[in-house]
């Protein structure tokens, strides 16, 4: 018999350690090892873990008695080589274990881990055929217990290897794991109402109104029917599909569908809800190109036989998507893939809309958010390379790590949004720059879009580093929104503020309603007040765990903590001097919906904020209603800010611009240039020119008057040198470290050796440490240590370097306590 070799497997487990781990595999298992399959391996105490082979080998670990793997999952790779080159340049680059890449990259049904608790899908059918014995077991338990973790289920069973089971069970949609149903089963249907094929002409609907008006005990149901007809139900020959709830809504009864539906009149069907989708549905063609756009895409494709990352600067209106959609059907034609990432896909709904409207099945949609199934189900079309599903996928940041084959362009849409920065968990990673580095082992192009770009963007552009192409006008001429300040200091002396409303802004609003106009007002800060002071002694109610002032909810008649969970009823007095002079200082988002009530008597509100929107398709409701103008004012947090696309809004009102410019932060200028210009982008897009107001103490702020003159040139060179003078990117590149721990006083002292460890490397590129804004966020104390290195400084050195001190500083047994959080080019 030929002599059985000894492998072993080096293995990436989804914990936040650098390191891969080295099992021993059983000789049964041999021919099975390849790089890229997932194995499930012991870890911990008698702990399961699933992870992936990233070497097979025969060297033998020295100085402990490796372990076996326990369960092979897969029989071929699930992730590329691409892939993992993908995660070895994150996890170097952002300084990030590459355990936590992994946990970020991979859809949480891959992972499953000791902790996965699995339950019967909602869906299955109790068809036992499809069961081997053993998913049988699995599932007459789950039939009595409901709920079951991986350890109980390999109780039942009595084996060890049980993945591969569950796995099973999974992909027959047999059973789900419970954080997927937990998120994900809202039901993305409803009912709607559409007229049968049989009467879908002019003569056969009045033969049939005919019919049903002589006999009287069908008068429900032709008022059914001609309340269907009045909402648009059937014009010029097309019918068209009708919410069940509107129609009702609109007075219909609700049993009269029924009965036309068994009569063969009416059709009831679900289908999934996206009024917005069928509002156009009519012009799903692709639209003609004004000859600027095409002007635009002829430059891009020149610009792509050059360089290789592509900077489309349009202004808000310009018309970026059709120019997106002629690149990405070229792409389809030479059978390539597609990457189109968004800043947030729960607030980018309009603009996936339009796009599945033009490219139906072949888009798919990744997020986080998202139904697992539908994840892995996007995850294996790309890994297998089936082109016809999922040629394209609309995908936030997390989409740069699926599996793709055959990538031919990425379009990373306004490309300047902070989101597409990670913040927590680590991997802290940048979705943009991330996709910059993927393009590379693709030989892909990218296209970065935005009307209002990033500085670093922006200058990479200038330097030649990037192509730059421009669209300089909105599409069908209409004119960039005239833009008004309202100066809140003089209103105030003239005593014509009423509230925090300028009489200016009222002014417009009152006019813009008369025109039947919509109205989108602009306020960073959700509920009510958000600081109450003590008039008297200057008191205000602070959290208990995190150094932050707490935010008054009128509604729910609490003050509440933005930063943790906390909250606690508002005080009568105050608890210091006893004064009952509370007062409220600034106003939030609720506090404007109270006060509009109150100045435009009879006017149609609504809140778009997190607090509105925490309900599942909250948020894609407001915007059809909006849509539908059952809503005249939107009033938002930077949720309005975004890509918002509506006819008839001509007013946008920016209520505190004062407070978005006076945040101490280096970005503050870039970002209030950014969101005033984005917002006031909402105004006046389609028919006639739009009106913004913008309310300031300071309408001579220079920020304020490039957003006036529509100068992002102005804006960008004035900002640039500042950029310059102070050491900020572009020009540096940073990395900040935060330091936390319970402790104060141990904080200090241990920020002080790492920043002196720090500075022993990199002299006075090293500041601080010193208090961030909040300096104490859920009862642990922050301090802040920042590296500003010279852009063209070697990456791999300085961090190898800054790795190293960390190390050293952990060494010190002093420091184990303390947390240390590197943020590489914080956003
Ligand atoms: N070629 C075209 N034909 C018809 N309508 C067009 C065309 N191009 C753009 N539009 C319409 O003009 C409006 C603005 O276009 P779009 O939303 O793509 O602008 P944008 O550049 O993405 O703006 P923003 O940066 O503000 O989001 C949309 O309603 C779009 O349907
Ligand atoms: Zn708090």
């Amino acid at each position: 018999m030929e002599e059985r070799k000894t492998y072993f497997v080096d293995v990436i487990l989804p914990v936040p350690i650098n390191n891969a781990f080295t099992y021993r595999v059983p000789f049964e298992m041999n021919d099975f090892m390849k790089t890229g399959i997932r194995v499930v391996v012991p870890f911990g105490r008698s702990k399961l873990q699933t992870g992936i082979i990233v070497k097979v080998h025969e060297v033998v670990p020295e100085g402990y008695q490796s372990k076996y793997v326990e369960a092979v999952l897969d029989e071929f790779p699930i992730i590329t080589g691409k892939q993992f080159k993908l995660w070895n340049w994150i996890s170097e680059y952002y300084m990030a274990p590459l355990g936590d890449v992994m946990n970020a990259a991979l859809p949480s049904n891959f992972k499953l881990g000791s902790e996965t608790k699995v339950l019967i899908h909602p869906e299955y059918e109790g068809n036992s055929e499809i069961l081997t014995d053993r998913e049988y077991q699995v599932v007459e338990a789950l039939e009595v217990q409901s709920e079951l973790d991986l350890k109980e289920i390999s109780d039942i069973l009595g084996i060890k290897t049980i993945q591969p089971v569950i796995k099973a069970l999974i992909e027959k949609r047999v059973i789900i794991t419970q954080e997927d149903l937990k998120q994900k089963y809202a039901p993305k249907t409803q009912l709607f109402v559409e007229l049968a094929k049989e009467y879908q002409s002019d003569e056969q609907l009045k033969a049939l109104i005919d019919v049903l008006s002589e006999d009287k005990r069908k008068k429900k149901q032709l008022d059914a029917i001609l309340t269907y007809m009045q909402m648009g139900g059937f014009k010029q020959g097309i019918s068209k599909p009708i919410l069940r709830s509107e129609l009702v809504e609109k007075g219909a009864s609700a049993s009269s569908f029924n009965t036309l539906d068994k009569d063969g009149i009416l059709k009831i069907k679900r289908m999934e809800i996206s009024r917005l989708m069928e509002r156009d549905e009519a012009d799903s063609a692709f639209k003609e190109l004004s000859p600027d756009q095409q002007r635009a895409l002829d430059e891009i494709r020149e610009s792509f036989v050059e360089k290789d990352v592509t900077l489309l600067h349009g202004v808000t209106g310009s018309g970026k998507t059709e120019v997106y959609v002629e690149l990405i059907q070229e792409q389809l034609d030479k059978g390539k893939q597609v990457l189109f990432l968004l800043p947030e896909i729960a607030l980018t709904t309009q603009l996936i809309q339009r796009l599945q409207k033009y490219f139906g099945d072949k888009i798919g949609v990744y997020h986080s958010r998202f139904n697992q199934n539908e994840r892995v189900e996007i995850w294996n079309s790309l890994l297998h390379n089936d082109t016809t599903k999922f040629q394209i996928v609309l995908g936030a940041r997390s989409a740069v790590f699926l599996p793709f084959r055959n990538l031919g362009l990425i379009i990373v849409d306004e490309e300047h949004e902070s989101s597409f920065k990670q913040y927590d968990p680590s991997p802290r990673y940048n979705g943009r720059d991330t996709a910059i580095v993927l393009r590379a082992f693709h030989g892909a192009k990218v296209l970065l879009g935005s009307a209002t770009p990033a500085m670093e963007t922006y200058f990479n552009a200038e330097e030649g580093k990037y192509g730059l192409v421009k669209l300089d006008k909105r599409f069908g001429d209409i004119q960039m929104p005239e833009i008004f300040t309202a100066n809140i200091k003089k209103e105030k002396m003239q005593k014509t503020m009423q509230s925090d409303f300028s009489g200016f802004l009222v002014e417009h609003m009152k006019k813009a309603l008369e025109n039947k106009e919509q109205i989108i007002l602009f306020q960073n800060r959700r509920g009510y007040n958000p600081v109450w002071a003590c008039e008297v002694c200057g008191w205000n109610p602070n959290c208990k765990n995190c150094d932050v002032s707490l935010t008054y909810h009128k509604n729910s008649n609490i003050l509440k903590c933005h930063y943790c969970s906390y909250f606690t009823p508002p005080v009568g007095a105050c608890p210091k001097c006893q004064s009952n002079r509370l007062k409220m200082i600034g106003f939030g988002t609720e506090k404007i919906e109270d006060e509009l009530s109150i100045i435009l008597p009879g006017v149609r509100v609504q809140r778009l904020d997190l607090d509105t929107t925490r309900q599942k398709n909250s948020y894609e409701n407001i915007l059809n209603d909006f849509d539908a103008r059952k809503i005249d004012i939107l009033v938002g947090t930077q949720m309005v800010t975004k890509g918002l696309d509506f006819d008839n809004v001509s007013l946008v009102g920016i209520l505190d611009a004062d407070m978005m410019l006076n945040r101490p932060d280096f970005r503050a200028f870039e970002r209030s240039y950014q969101l005033m210009s984005q917002v006031a982008g909402r105004s006046g897009r389609k028919t006639k020119r739009g009106t913004v107001v913008i309310q300031t103490y300071d309408p001579d702020h220079w920020i304020i008057q490039h957003v006036i003159n529509h100068d992002y040139m102005g804006f960008y060179k004035n900002e640039l040198i500042e950029r310059k003078n102070y050491f900020y990117p572009p020009f540096y590149k940073m990395i900040n470290l935060t330091l936390k721990h319970r402790d104060p006083n141990k904080l200090e002292v241990m920020a002080m050796d790492l920043a002196d460890r720090m500075k022993q490397a990199f002299g006075s590129r090293v500041l601080g440490p010193e208090f961030p804004v909040v300096k104490r966020i859920q009862n642990s104390y922050l301090k802040v240590i920042r590296l500003k290195v010279e852009r063209d400084a070697s990456n791999k050195k300085v961090k190898l370097l800054l790795q190293q001190k960390i190390d050293d500083f952990y060494s010190v047994s002093y420091n184990k306590s303390v947390r240390v959080i590197v943020d590489v080019d914080p956003s």
